[in-house]
Protein backbone atom coordinates (compact mmCIF):
# COMPACT_ATOMS: atom_id res chain seq x y z
CA UNK A 1 0.00 0.00 0.00
CA UNK A 2 0.91 3.23 -0.77
CA UNK A 3 1.75 5.19 2.57
CA UNK A 4 1.21 8.38 1.25
CA UNK A 5 -2.75 7.47 0.42
CA UNK A 6 -5.12 8.99 2.20
CA UNK A 7 -7.12 6.53 5.03
CA UNK A 8 -10.46 5.54 3.33
CA UNK A 9 -13.51 5.58 5.18
CA UNK A 10 -16.66 4.27 3.60
CA UNK A 11 -19.97 6.02 4.76
CA UNK A 12 -23.67 4.11 4.37
CA UNK A 13 -26.17 6.40 4.74
CA UNK A 14 -30.17 5.73 4.85
CA UNK A 15 -31.97 7.06 1.86
CA UNK A 16 -33.79 9.55 4.27
CA UNK A 17 -32.82 13.65 3.91
CA UNK A 18 -33.25 13.28 7.89
CA UNK A 19 -30.26 10.87 7.43
CA UNK A 20 -28.05 12.12 4.82
CA UNK A 21 -28.20 15.63 6.13
CA UNK A 22 -26.20 14.87 9.51
CA UNK A 23 -24.07 12.13 7.88
CA UNK A 24 -22.79 14.60 4.94
CA UNK A 25 -21.81 17.25 7.73
CA UNK A 26 -19.58 14.32 8.98
CA UNK A 27 -18.31 13.14 5.86
CA UNK A 28 -17.14 16.66 4.97
CA UNK A 29 -15.47 16.97 8.22
CA UNK A 30 -13.88 14.19 8.01
CA UNK A 31 -12.45 15.02 4.10
CA UNK A 32 -11.12 18.36 5.37
CA UNK A 33 -9.11 16.29 8.16
CA UNK A 34 -7.37 14.71 5.56
CA UNK A 35 -9.15 11.57 5.05
CA UNK A 36 -10.85 10.10 1.37
CA UNK A 37 -14.81 9.63 2.24
CA UNK A 38 -17.00 7.36 0.18
CA UNK A 39 -20.49 8.64 1.09
CA UNK A 40 -22.74 6.40 -0.37
CA UNK A 41 -26.26 5.84 -0.19
CA UNK A 42 -29.23 4.44 -3.04
CA UNK A 43 -29.59 5.45 -6.38
CA UNK A 44 -33.14 6.34 -5.26
CA UNK A 45 -31.79 9.09 -2.74
CA UNK A 46 -28.71 9.51 -5.48
CA UNK A 47 -31.22 10.47 -8.25
CA UNK A 48 -32.74 13.21 -6.26
CA UNK A 49 -29.25 14.70 -4.78
CA UNK A 50 -27.82 14.67 -8.45
CA UNK A 51 -30.52 16.84 -9.43
CA UNK A 52 -30.89 19.61 -6.72
CA UNK A 53 -27.36 19.87 -6.39
CA UNK A 54 -24.54 20.04 -8.17
CA UNK A 55 -22.98 16.55 -7.38
CA UNK A 56 -22.38 13.53 -9.53
CA UNK A 57 -21.81 9.65 -9.02
CA UNK A 58 -18.05 9.27 -8.24
CA UNK A 59 -16.73 11.96 -8.88
CA UNK A 60 -13.93 12.83 -6.17
CA UNK A 61 -14.52 16.46 -4.83
CA UNK A 62 -11.40 17.88 -2.91
CA UNK A 63 -11.82 19.32 0.42
CA UNK A 64 -9.14 20.94 2.20
CA UNK A 65 -6.49 18.30 2.87
CA UNK A 66 -8.56 14.93 1.93
CA UNK A 67 -11.52 13.93 -0.51
CA UNK A 68 -14.83 13.08 -0.70
CA UNK A 69 -16.99 10.72 -3.18
CA UNK A 70 -20.32 9.73 -3.68
CA UNK A 71 -21.41 6.67 -5.15
CA UNK A 72 -24.78 5.39 -5.04
CA UNK A 73 -25.62 1.80 -5.00
CA UNK A 74 -27.91 -0.19 -6.85
CA UNK A 75 -31.77 -0.24 -5.54
CA UNK A 76 -33.61 -2.81 -6.78
CA UNK A 77 -35.25 -0.87 -9.25
CA UNK A 78 -37.36 1.40 -6.59
CA UNK A 79 -36.50 4.66 -8.36
CA UNK A 80 -39.15 5.31 -11.26
CA UNK A 81 -38.92 7.33 -13.97
CA UNK A 82 -39.44 10.29 -12.28
CA UNK A 83 -37.04 9.53 -9.45
CA UNK A 84 -39.23 9.76 -6.52
CA UNK A 85 -39.50 6.86 -5.31
CA UNK A 86 -43.45 6.34 -6.65
CA UNK A 87 -42.93 2.56 -6.65
CA UNK A 88 -42.39 1.34 -3.44
CA UNK A 89 -44.94 -0.46 -1.98
CA UNK A 90 -44.18 -0.82 1.82
CA UNK A 91 -42.13 0.59 4.66
CA UNK A 92 -40.80 -3.46 5.16
CA UNK A 93 -40.28 -4.04 1.65
CA UNK A 94 -38.31 -1.01 1.50
CA UNK A 95 -36.11 -2.09 4.10
CA UNK A 96 -35.70 -5.37 2.70
CA UNK A 97 -34.41 -4.27 -0.59
CA UNK A 98 -32.03 -1.50 0.64
CA UNK A 99 -30.04 -4.66 2.76
CA UNK A 100 -30.13 -6.66 -0.04
CA UNK A 101 -28.65 -4.63 -2.58
CA UNK A 102 -26.80 -2.40 0.04
CA UNK A 103 -24.90 -6.02 1.67
CA UNK A 104 -23.94 -6.78 -2.32
CA UNK A 105 -22.53 -3.25 -2.51
CA UNK A 106 -20.68 -2.59 0.67
CA UNK A 107 -19.01 -6.13 0.05
CA UNK A 108 -17.97 -5.62 -3.34
CA UNK A 109 -16.71 -2.08 -2.84
CA UNK A 110 -14.67 -3.47 0.22
CA UNK A 111 -13.12 -5.93 -2.07
CA UNK A 112 -12.61 -3.87 -5.19
CA UNK A 113 -10.74 -1.23 -2.90
CA UNK A 114 -8.31 -4.08 -1.25
CA UNK A 115 -7.56 -4.93 -4.29
CA UNK A 116 -6.65 -1.18 -5.60
CA UNK A 117 -4.22 -1.15 -2.51
CA UNK A 118 -6.52 1.33 -1.16
CA UNK A 119 -8.30 -0.30 1.57
CA UNK A 120 -11.11 0.93 3.67
CA UNK A 121 -10.10 1.58 7.14
CA UNK A 122 -13.41 2.04 8.48
CA UNK A 123 -17.43 2.04 7.89
CA UNK A 124 -19.99 4.51 9.51
CA UNK A 125 -23.43 3.76 9.29
CA UNK A 126 -26.49 5.38 10.60
CA UNK A 127 -29.50 3.91 12.15
CA UNK A 128 -32.20 2.15 9.62
CA UNK A 129 -28.92 0.28 7.81
CA UNK A 130 -27.82 -1.58 10.86
CA UNK A 131 -26.62 -4.69 8.23
CA UNK A 132 -23.85 -2.33 7.36
CA UNK A 133 -22.13 -3.21 10.72
CA UNK A 134 -22.08 -7.13 10.40
CA UNK A 135 -20.44 -6.46 6.74
CA UNK A 136 -17.90 -4.70 7.86
CA UNK A 137 -17.32 -6.90 11.14
CA UNK A 138 -17.65 -9.75 7.87
CA UNK A 139 -14.72 -8.42 6.48
CA UNK A 140 -12.75 -7.42 9.69
CA UNK A 141 -13.27 -3.60 9.28
CA UNK A 142 -14.12 -1.35 12.40
CA UNK A 143 -17.52 0.03 12.43
CA UNK A 144 -18.90 3.01 14.04
CA UNK A 145 -22.46 4.43 14.15
CA UNK A 146 -23.66 7.96 13.74
CA UNK A 147 -27.24 7.70 15.96
CA UNK A 148 -29.19 11.20 14.10
CA UNK A 149 -31.71 11.18 16.76
CA UNK A 150 -31.06 12.39 20.18
CA UNK A 151 -29.61 10.84 22.91
CA UNK A 152 -32.28 10.70 25.14
CA UNK A 153 -34.35 8.89 21.95
CA UNK A 154 -31.58 6.73 21.69
CA UNK A 155 -31.63 5.87 25.40
CA UNK A 156 -35.14 5.17 25.19
CA UNK A 157 -35.08 2.21 22.38
CA UNK A 158 -31.69 0.98 23.73
CA UNK A 159 -34.03 0.41 28.06
CA UNK A 160 -36.95 -0.89 25.37
CA UNK A 161 -34.41 -2.91 23.56
CA UNK A 162 -33.00 -4.45 27.32
CA UNK A 163 -36.16 -4.79 28.89
CA UNK A 164 -34.38 -2.28 31.51
CA UNK A 165 -37.90 -0.10 32.19
CA UNK A 166 -41.49 -1.03 31.61
CA UNK A 167 -43.18 0.26 28.48
CA UNK A 168 -46.59 0.65 26.94
CA UNK A 169 -48.27 -3.00 25.49
CA UNK A 170 -50.93 -4.07 24.06
CA UNK A 171 -52.04 -4.95 28.07
CA UNK A 172 -51.20 -1.63 29.41
CA UNK A 173 -51.00 1.02 26.35
CA UNK A 174 -51.12 3.82 28.34
CA UNK A 175 -48.28 3.60 31.13
CA UNK A 176 -45.94 6.24 31.37
CA UNK A 177 -42.16 5.61 31.04
CA UNK A 178 -39.19 6.74 33.44
CA UNK A 179 -36.28 7.91 31.43
CA UNK A 180 -32.91 8.89 33.62
CA UNK A 181 -34.56 12.39 34.41
CA UNK A 182 -37.79 12.33 32.75
CA UNK A 183 -41.22 10.71 33.03
CA UNK A 184 -42.23 10.15 29.70
CA UNK A 185 -46.40 10.36 28.63
CA UNK A 186 -47.45 7.12 26.71
CA UNK A 187 -48.08 9.42 23.81
CA UNK A 188 -44.08 11.15 24.22
CA UNK A 189 -42.64 7.52 24.10
CA UNK A 190 -40.85 7.34 20.53
CA UNK A 191 -43.97 6.08 18.87
CA UNK A 192 -42.91 3.19 16.62
CA UNK A 193 -42.21 1.69 19.83
CA UNK A 194 -46.16 2.15 20.48
CA UNK A 195 -48.44 -0.80 20.42
CA UNK A 196 -50.35 1.55 18.42
CA UNK A 197 -47.35 2.92 15.92
CA UNK A 198 -48.98 2.78 12.05
CA UNK A 199 -45.49 2.47 11.61
CA UNK A 200 -44.25 -1.10 14.13
CA UNK A 201 -41.56 -1.97 10.39
CA UNK A 202 -39.77 1.31 11.72
CA UNK A 203 -39.51 0.14 15.12
CA UNK A 204 -38.41 -2.97 14.04
CA UNK A 205 -35.99 -2.01 11.86
CA UNK A 206 -34.64 0.54 14.43
CA UNK A 207 -34.01 -2.23 16.94
CA UNK A 208 -32.29 -4.04 14.97
CA UNK A 209 -29.30 -1.81 15.35
CA UNK A 210 -29.64 -3.15 18.98
CA UNK A 211 -28.84 -6.40 18.50
CA UNK A 212 -25.50 -5.62 17.16
CA UNK A 213 -24.67 -2.36 18.96
CA UNK A 214 -21.26 -4.41 20.48
CA UNK A 215 -20.65 -4.63 17.17
CA UNK A 216 -19.36 -0.77 15.90
CA UNK A 217 -16.13 0.59 18.08
CA UNK A 218 -18.12 3.90 19.30
CA UNK A 219 -21.84 4.90 18.68
CA UNK A 220 -21.45 8.65 17.44
CA UNK A 221 -24.39 11.17 18.25
CA UNK A 222 -25.25 14.35 16.77
CA UNK A 223 -26.16 16.17 20.19
CA UNK A 224 -23.64 17.99 22.56
CA UNK A 225 -23.26 17.36 26.13
CA UNK A 226 -24.13 20.14 27.55
CA UNK A 227 -27.40 20.27 26.28
CA UNK A 228 -28.05 15.69 27.39
CA UNK A 229 -25.74 15.49 29.93
CA UNK A 230 -27.76 13.28 31.98
CA UNK A 231 -28.41 10.96 28.85
CA UNK A 232 -25.18 10.57 27.50
CA UNK A 233 -23.62 10.06 31.16
CA UNK A 234 -26.23 7.46 31.45
CA UNK A 235 -25.49 5.62 28.35
CA UNK A 236 -21.58 5.52 28.55
CA UNK A 237 -22.13 2.50 31.24
CA UNK A 238 -23.43 0.58 28.21
CA UNK A 239 -21.50 2.17 25.04
CA UNK A 240 -18.63 3.80 24.24
CA UNK A 241 -20.97 7.11 23.04
CA UNK A 242 -19.29 9.88 21.25
CA UNK A 243 -21.74 13.63 21.55
CA UNK A 244 -20.07 15.25 18.26
CA UNK A 245 -22.65 17.84 17.20
CA UNK A 246 -24.33 20.05 16.37
CA UNK A 247 -23.07 18.63 12.95
CA UNK A 248 -24.29 21.60 11.35
CA UNK A 249 -22.09 24.30 13.14
CA UNK A 250 -18.87 22.35 12.67
CA UNK A 251 -16.08 24.26 11.84
CA UNK A 252 -13.91 23.57 8.75
CA UNK A 253 -10.63 25.35 7.44
CA UNK A 254 -12.70 25.27 3.72
CA UNK A 255 -16.16 26.25 2.94
CA UNK A 256 -18.50 23.49 2.00
CA UNK A 257 -21.33 24.80 2.26
CA UNK A 258 -21.90 24.34 -1.64
CA UNK A 259 -21.69 20.62 -1.23
CA UNK A 260 -25.05 19.67 -0.17
CA UNK A 261 -27.57 16.64 -0.08
CA UNK A 262 -30.86 17.82 -0.32
CA UNK A 263 -33.66 16.17 -2.25
CA UNK A 264 -35.38 18.70 -3.48
CA UNK A 265 -33.85 22.63 -5.10
CA UNK A 266 -34.67 25.74 -2.31
CA UNK A 267 -36.78 28.26 -3.21
CA UNK A 268 -35.49 31.68 -2.70
CA UNK A 269 -36.42 32.70 0.92
CA UNK A 270 -32.68 34.38 1.71
CA UNK A 271 -33.59 37.47 -0.56
CA UNK A 272 -37.38 37.92 0.52
CA UNK A 273 -36.25 37.39 4.23
CA UNK A 274 -33.54 40.37 3.66
CA UNK A 275 -36.72 42.49 3.04
CA UNK A 276 -38.78 41.66 6.45
CA UNK A 277 -38.04 43.29 9.71
CA UNK A 278 -36.10 41.64 12.49
CA UNK A 279 -37.42 39.36 14.29
CA UNK A 280 -40.92 39.12 12.51
CA UNK A 281 -41.42 36.22 10.44
CA UNK A 282 -42.42 32.76 11.31
CA UNK A 283 -41.38 29.81 9.58
CA UNK A 284 -42.77 26.92 9.26
CA UNK A 285 -41.67 23.40 7.72
CA UNK A 286 -42.63 19.89 8.60
CA UNK A 287 -39.23 18.71 7.38
CA UNK A 288 -39.02 16.10 4.53
CA UNK A 289 -41.68 13.50 4.77
CA UNK A 290 -44.40 13.96 7.14
CA UNK A 291 -46.89 14.62 5.62
CA UNK A 292 -49.99 16.61 7.19
CA UNK A 293 -53.50 16.01 6.59
CA UNK A 294 -54.94 18.11 4.33
CA UNK A 295 -57.79 19.72 7.28
CA UNK A 296 -54.85 20.77 9.04
CA UNK A 297 -52.92 22.73 6.22
CA UNK A 298 -56.78 24.73 5.74
CA UNK A 299 -56.49 25.60 9.37
CA UNK A 300 -52.82 26.43 9.77
CA UNK A 301 -53.69 28.94 6.83
CA UNK A 302 -56.90 30.40 8.38
CA UNK A 303 -54.65 30.82 11.46
CA UNK A 304 -51.73 32.81 9.61
CA UNK A 305 -54.36 34.68 8.31
CA UNK A 306 -56.00 35.50 11.54
CA UNK A 307 -52.74 36.28 13.87
CA UNK A 308 -51.63 38.21 10.34
CA UNK A 309 -47.93 37.58 10.66
CA UNK A 310 -45.54 37.47 8.49
CA UNK A 311 -44.71 33.91 7.40
CA UNK A 312 -42.31 31.86 5.45
CA UNK A 313 -44.27 28.39 4.76
CA UNK A 314 -43.06 24.87 3.52
CA UNK A 315 -45.57 23.47 2.01
CA UNK A 316 -43.97 20.35 0.22
CA UNK A 317 -47.00 18.72 -2.17
CA UNK A 318 -47.58 15.15 -0.45
CA UNK A 319 -44.91 12.46 -1.53
CA UNK A 320 -46.64 10.25 -4.54
CA UNK A 321 -46.51 7.00 -2.27
CA UNK A 322 -48.78 8.61 -0.33
CA UNK A 323 -51.46 8.93 -3.04
CA UNK A 324 -52.76 12.41 -2.01
CA UNK A 325 -53.34 15.04 -3.72
CA UNK A 326 -52.00 18.63 -3.90
CA UNK A 327 -52.64 20.57 -0.89
CA UNK A 328 -54.98 23.70 -1.76
CA UNK A 329 -55.25 26.83 0.38
CA UNK A 330 -58.21 28.65 1.32
CA UNK A 331 -59.55 30.94 -1.68
CA UNK A 332 -57.53 34.08 -1.58
CA UNK A 333 -54.90 32.54 0.94
CA UNK A 334 -52.00 33.74 -1.46
CA UNK A 335 -53.52 37.23 -2.31
CA UNK A 336 -54.67 38.17 1.05
CA UNK A 337 -51.28 37.69 2.36
CA UNK A 338 -48.85 38.75 -0.32
CA UNK A 339 -47.59 41.37 1.63
CA UNK A 340 -46.55 39.30 4.62
CA UNK A 341 -45.88 35.70 3.58
CA UNK A 342 -44.34 33.39 1.47
CA UNK A 343 -45.08 29.75 0.64
CA UNK A 344 -42.25 28.08 -1.02
CA UNK A 345 -41.84 24.18 -1.57
CA UNK A 346 -38.18 24.04 -0.08
CA UNK A 347 -35.95 26.21 1.64
CA UNK A 348 -31.75 26.66 2.96
CA UNK A 349 -33.14 25.65 6.45
CA UNK A 350 -29.81 26.50 8.29
CA UNK A 351 -29.70 29.97 6.39
CA UNK A 352 -33.41 30.64 7.26
CA UNK A 353 -33.16 29.80 10.64
CA UNK A 354 -30.37 31.72 11.41
CA UNK A 355 -31.35 34.98 9.61
CA UNK A 356 -32.18 37.56 12.00
CA UNK A 357 -36.17 38.25 10.85
CA UNK A 358 -36.90 34.68 11.78
CA UNK A 359 -39.00 35.23 14.91
CA UNK A 360 -39.84 31.80 15.87
CA UNK A 361 -40.35 27.91 13.66
CA UNK A 362 -43.30 25.99 13.56
CA UNK A 363 -41.74 22.34 13.69
CA UNK A 364 -42.85 18.57 13.41
CA UNK A 365 -39.50 18.24 15.75
CA UNK A 366 -37.28 16.01 13.73
CA UNK A 367 -34.33 16.00 15.55
CA UNK A 368 -32.32 17.40 13.19
CA UNK A 369 -35.05 20.69 12.94
CA UNK A 370 -34.96 20.12 16.39
CA UNK A 371 -30.89 20.75 17.06
CA UNK A 372 -31.05 23.62 13.95
CA UNK A 373 -33.57 25.62 15.91
CA UNK A 374 -32.38 25.22 19.19
CA UNK A 375 -29.13 26.07 18.54
CA UNK A 376 -29.54 29.06 15.95
CA UNK A 377 -31.43 30.05 19.49
CA UNK A 378 -35.03 30.03 17.69
CA UNK A 379 -37.76 29.88 19.71
CA UNK A 380 -40.29 27.25 18.59
CA UNK A 381 -43.91 25.82 18.29
CA UNK A 382 -43.83 22.06 18.32
CA UNK A 383 -46.28 20.01 15.71
CA UNK A 384 -45.14 16.46 16.10
CA UNK A 385 -46.42 13.98 13.60
CA UNK A 386 -44.55 10.46 15.06
CA UNK A 387 -41.29 8.41 15.70
CA UNK A 388 -39.00 10.29 17.92
CA UNK A 389 -40.90 13.89 17.36
CA UNK A 390 -42.87 13.16 19.96
CA UNK A 391 -40.62 12.96 22.26
CA UNK A 392 -38.54 16.11 21.29
CA UNK A 393 -41.43 18.05 20.92
CA UNK A 394 -41.74 17.05 24.54
CA UNK A 395 -37.83 18.28 25.55
CA UNK A 396 -38.18 21.07 23.42
CA UNK A 397 -41.01 22.44 25.61
CA UNK A 398 -40.46 21.10 29.09
CA UNK A 399 -36.94 20.20 29.49
CA UNK A 400 -34.71 22.89 26.94
CA UNK A 401 -37.49 25.40 27.69
CA UNK A 402 -37.38 26.83 23.96
CA UNK A 403 -40.89 25.61 22.91
CA UNK A 404 -44.85 25.82 23.28
CA UNK A 405 -46.83 22.86 22.35
CA UNK A 406 -49.04 23.17 19.59
CA UNK A 407 -49.67 20.38 17.88
CA UNK A 408 -50.27 16.70 19.17
CA UNK A 409 -48.98 13.26 17.21
CA UNK A 410 -50.86 11.81 14.29
CA UNK A 411 -51.05 8.58 16.35
CA UNK A 412 -53.69 11.10 18.59
CA UNK A 413 -55.91 11.84 15.61
CA UNK A 414 -56.60 15.37 16.96
CA UNK A 415 -56.90 18.60 14.80
CA UNK A 416 -55.54 22.29 15.95
CA UNK A 417 -57.85 24.44 15.02
CA UNK A 418 -57.06 27.84 13.26
CA UNK A 419 -57.74 30.02 17.03
CA UNK A 420 -55.37 27.62 18.70
CA UNK A 421 -52.92 28.41 16.08
CA UNK A 422 -53.65 31.93 15.86
CA UNK A 423 -53.02 32.39 19.86
CA UNK A 424 -49.62 29.71 19.95
CA UNK A 425 -48.37 31.83 16.96
CA UNK A 426 -49.22 35.52 19.02
CA UNK A 427 -47.74 33.69 22.04
CA UNK A 428 -44.69 32.40 20.63
CA UNK A 429 -43.79 35.91 18.81
CA UNK A 430 -44.96 38.67 21.02
CA UNK A 431 -45.30 39.23 24.72
CA UNK A 432 -43.75 37.87 28.23
CA UNK A 433 -43.62 34.14 26.51
CA UNK A 434 -41.68 34.92 23.43
CA UNK A 435 -38.70 36.64 25.22
CA UNK A 436 -38.17 33.94 27.75
CA UNK A 437 -38.33 31.54 25.16
CA UNK A 438 -35.81 33.37 23.25
CA UNK A 439 -33.62 34.06 26.36
CA UNK A 440 -33.42 29.96 26.70
CA UNK A 441 -32.87 29.77 22.93
CA UNK A 442 -29.91 31.79 23.06
CA UNK A 443 -28.32 30.36 25.74
CA UNK A 444 -28.31 26.72 24.32
CA UNK A 445 -26.97 28.91 21.14
CA UNK A 446 -24.13 29.74 23.14
CA UNK A 447 -23.60 26.42 24.59
CA UNK A 448 -23.67 24.78 21.15
CA UNK A 449 -20.75 27.40 19.86
CA UNK A 450 -18.64 26.62 22.87
CA UNK A 451 -19.17 23.01 21.82
CA UNK A 452 -17.83 22.83 18.87
CA UNK A 453 -15.21 25.58 19.04
CA UNK A 454 -11.50 24.45 19.55
CA UNK A 455 -11.29 22.50 22.81
CA UNK A 456 -15.46 21.89 23.36
CA UNK A 457 -16.51 19.12 24.31
CA UNK A 458 -17.75 17.56 20.55
CA UNK A 459 -14.84 18.94 19.37
CA UNK A 460 -12.91 16.81 21.92
CA UNK A 461 -14.76 13.86 20.81
CA UNK A 462 -14.75 14.33 17.26
CA UNK A 463 -10.49 14.50 17.70
CA UNK A 464 -10.88 11.44 19.70
CA UNK A 465 -12.74 9.81 16.75
CA UNK A 466 -10.48 11.21 14.39
CA UNK A 467 -7.31 9.42 16.39
CA UNK A 468 -9.59 6.03 16.25
CA UNK A 469 -9.97 5.72 12.40
CA UNK A 470 -6.07 7.24 11.80
CA UNK A 471 -5.10 4.59 14.26
CA UNK A 472 -7.35 1.60 12.75
CA UNK A 473 -6.07 2.66 9.77
CA UNK A 474 -2.59 2.24 10.74
CA UNK A 475 -3.63 -1.46 11.58
CA UNK A 476 -5.32 -1.89 8.12
CA UNK A 477 -2.19 -1.10 6.53
CA UNK A 478 0.40 -3.14 8.41
CA UNK A 479 -2.14 -6.04 8.04
CA UNK A 480 -2.52 -5.54 4.24
CA UNK A 481 0.80 -5.15 3.57
CA UNK A 482 1.80 -8.27 5.53
CA UNK A 483 -1.03 -10.46 4.21
O1 LIG B 1 -37.47 23.15 3.54
C1 LIG B 1 -36.66 22.47 4.15
C2 LIG B 1 -37.04 21.53 5.15
C3 LIG B 1 -36.05 20.81 5.78
N1 LIG B 1 -34.74 20.98 5.44
C4 LIG B 1 -33.69 20.18 6.11
O2 LIG B 1 -34.06 18.81 6.08
C5 LIG B 1 -33.67 18.18 7.29
C6 LIG B 1 -34.91 17.52 7.87
O3 LIG B 1 -34.54 16.66 8.93
P1 LIG B 1 -35.47 16.47 10.21
O4 LIG B 1 -35.81 17.77 10.78
O5 LIG B 1 -34.79 15.53 11.13
O6 LIG B 1 -36.82 15.91 9.65
P2 LIG B 1 -37.19 14.65 8.72
O7 LIG B 1 -36.77 14.87 7.37
O8 LIG B 1 -38.64 14.43 8.94
O9 LIG B 1 -36.33 13.48 9.41
C7 LIG B 1 -36.59 12.12 9.67
O10 LIG B 1 -35.33 11.66 10.22
C8 LIG B 1 -34.93 12.27 11.44
C9 LIG B 1 -33.59 11.64 11.82
O11 LIG B 1 -33.76 10.28 12.01
C10 LIG B 1 -35.98 12.06 12.53
O12 LIG B 1 -35.59 12.75 13.69
C11 LIG B 1 -37.34 12.53 12.03
O13 LIG B 1 -38.33 12.25 12.99
C12 LIG B 1 -37.68 11.85 10.71
O14 LIG B 1 -38.92 12.29 10.23
C13 LIG B 1 -33.09 19.25 8.21
O15 LIG B 1 -31.67 19.17 8.18
C14 LIG B 1 -33.56 20.56 7.57
O16 LIG B 1 -32.63 21.61 7.71
C15 LIG B 1 -34.36 21.90 4.49
O17 LIG B 1 -33.17 22.07 4.23
N2 LIG B 1 -35.34 22.61 3.89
Amino acid sequence: MDSEAPIHVLMVSYPGQGHVNPFLRLAKFLAAKGLFVTFSTTELAGKQMRTANNITHKSVIPIADGFLKFEFFEDGGMTDSDGDGSKIKTLSDFSVQVEHFGRQYVSQVIKEHAEAHHPISCIINNPFVPWVCDVAADHGIPSAMLWVQSAAVLTAYYSYFHKLVPFPSHANPYLDVQLPSVLLKYNEVPDFLHPFTPYPALGTVILEQFKNLSKPFCVLVDSFEELESDYINYLSEFVNIRPIGPLFKIPTTTDTSEIRGDFLKSDDCIGWLNSRAAASVVYISFGSIVCLPQEQVTEIAHGLLESEVSFLWVLKPPAKEFGLPPYFLPGGFLEETREKGKVVQWSPQEEVLGHGSVACFVTHCGWNSSMEGVTLGVPMLTFPAWGDQVTNAKFLVDVYGVAIKLGYGQAEKKLVSREEVKERLLEATVGPKAEELKQKALKWKKAAEAAVAANGSSARNLDAFLKDIKKHGAVKSINDVSS
